[in-house]
């Protein structure tokens, strides 16, 4: 039930119940559905709070001061947070009086201030018992654990984004990531709080060297071969918009880190991930490749760093992105010196202007494998006997003891996608149809993209939510 102190009755009508969802009852008064309509014309809000988790309101803030909590009978609150109680796992969180929102009358800066024993946090920071904190635009606001968020606080006036972006999705100051374009921010759907990936591009600049001797960053090529493709193991696009120099992209939220940290993560002691695990992870990679080149694109930057978890889970899915190099083999020759040096294939290191194959990214998805199960890339600038250049061009690979725990055919599958020759390399397709590949793990791994595909899409939030005002 939802329980203001200062609310305002329709003298008319009494509250009723409005279902939002299986368990998303909530009180309402009906005048308070429509928020900045003709039925509240004297009272503006300056800014929301947007509910994202299923049986959080969203609510329009008029007054200086705005409380909410669980409320009681000594504890009176402004929102009460009650269809939040068969929430088991975010309730027992809440505080009779969780946190208030403060509207500085002089300087008119909005602060939270923190009321509750578990805590609340801002922008995944917690605050504590007795502290504030200022809000901006966009902020998450969280009970107890960065994980339960339940707000994105939005102010009225900012129009820090284009409209055509913020009139679709609530963007917040939460940063997933920089690239060497710009950064990547958490969003929501704002027609049904969907969790996104916002990617904010700025066409003309890259902070990165390697990035800045290459030609420009062709992000009409990068959404128009995104938008191609739709495979469980490759991050899909929902949407593009470009407002002068900047572009945004609006992709499939990933949420458990890159790839690389997981293959660096100190559990492994830089040992590579095993036999098991990384053959559960080459046989989604290897099925990503095979359906990328299926549909004529070559990805030409491979590298764990372009590779997602969808969790922190040890057994997670990937999901292949960046494809700012990638190409449609069909329109053109492949001839252009881009991707990662270490991971480069040696038709493309050698640099003589002669057109390459979508063999390349088999070459980048060798020396991914590779790393994964030892733990050491196969090429580095840091093994100094000789240059990188030519560990590439010779194909020399130096097999440590960390390979003492890894089978021969799959140091032999690792050789085969390392082979300089283009044409003696695998493809993808040979890969698949291996023995290699009729494994226990890579079974597991097929059934397991399987049951993701049937998950609902990621989300931290509600699918509903009813907007609320508090005049
Ligand atoms: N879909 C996503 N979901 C969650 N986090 C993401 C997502 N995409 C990117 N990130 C995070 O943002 C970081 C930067 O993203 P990305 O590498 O795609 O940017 P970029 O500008 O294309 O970088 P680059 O300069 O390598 O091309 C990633 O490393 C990752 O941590």
């Amino acid at each position: 039930m939802v329980r203001g102190t200062k609310r305002r009755r329709s003298p008319v009508e009494k509250p009723k119940a409005v279902a939002l969802n299986r368990d998303d009852t909530i009180l309402v008064d009906e005048d308070d559905v429509a928020v900045g309509d003709s039925q509240c014309p004297s009272t503006k809000s300056y800014a929301r709070l947007v509910g994202i988790r299923r049986g959080v309101a969203t609510i329009d803030l008029t007054d200086d001061n705005f409380v909410c909590g669980r409320g009681s009978e000594d504890a009176t609150v402004n929102y009460n947070f009650s269809a939040l109680v068969h929430d088991a796992g975010l309730y027992r969180f809440i505080s009779k009086i969780q946190f208030a929102i403060n509207r500085d009358a002089d300087t008119r800066r909005v602060y939270l201030h923190d009321h509750s024993r578990n805590g609340t946090l801002v922008n995944q920071e917690m605050l504590g018992k007795g502290q504030s904190r200022e809000l901006n635009n966009g902020d998450l606001i969280s009970i107890g654990i960065p994980a339960l968020i339940i707000f994105v606080y939005e102010t009225a006036d900012d129009n820090q984004y284009p409209e055509e972006l913020v009139r679709k999705y609530h963007v917040t100051t939460h940063s997933l990531g920089k690239g060497g374009f710009g950064k990547v921010l958490l969003g929501y759907k704002r027609s049904d709080r969907s969790v996104v990936a916002i990617k904010c591009l700025n066409t003309q600049y890259s902070t990165r060297c390697s990035r800045a001797i290459a030609k420009a960053r062709d992000i009409r090529n990068e959404v128009e071969v995104m938008k191609k493709l739709s495979h469980p193991n490759i991050v899909a696009i929902y949407d593009w918009i470009t407002v002068s120099k900047y572009s945004y992209m609006v992709i499939e939220y990933v949420g458990g880190g890159e790839f690389f940290s997981k293959v660096v993560d100190s559990k492994y002691q830089r040992m590579g991930l095993g036999e098991s695990l990384g053959k559960y992870f080459a046989y989604q990679l290897i099925d990503a490749v095979m359906y990328l080149h299926s549909v004529g694109i070559c990805h030409r930057d491979i590298k764990p760093e372009n590779i997602l978890c969808t969790d922190k889970s040890e057994r997670c899915i990937l999901k292949l992105t960046d494809f700012g190099m990638a190409k449609t083999t069909a329109m053109s020759k492949m001839k252009t010196r881009c991707g990662t040096p270490s991971y480069n294939a040696p038709e493309i290191v050698a640099n003589e202007g002669v057109e390459y194959t979508p063999k390349v990214d088999i070459w980048s998805l060798g020396c991914v494998l590779f790393i994964t199960f030892s733990g050491y890339p196969p090429f580095s600038e840091e093994y100094t006997d000789m240059s990188m250049e030519n560990q590439v061009m010779k194909g020399r690979l130096v097999f440590h003891s960390q390979w003492r725990h890894i089978t021969l055919e799959t140091q032999n599958m690792i050789k085969w996608m390392l082979t300089v020759e283009p044409t003696n390399r695998p493809s993808a397709v040979e890969l698949m149809s291996t023995e290699w590949m009729k494994c226990a793990d890579c079974r597991t791994a097929k059934q397991d993209i399987a049951k993701s595909l049937a998950k609902p899409v990621a989300r931290f939030c509600a699918t509903t939510t009813k907007m609320i005002s508090f005049p």
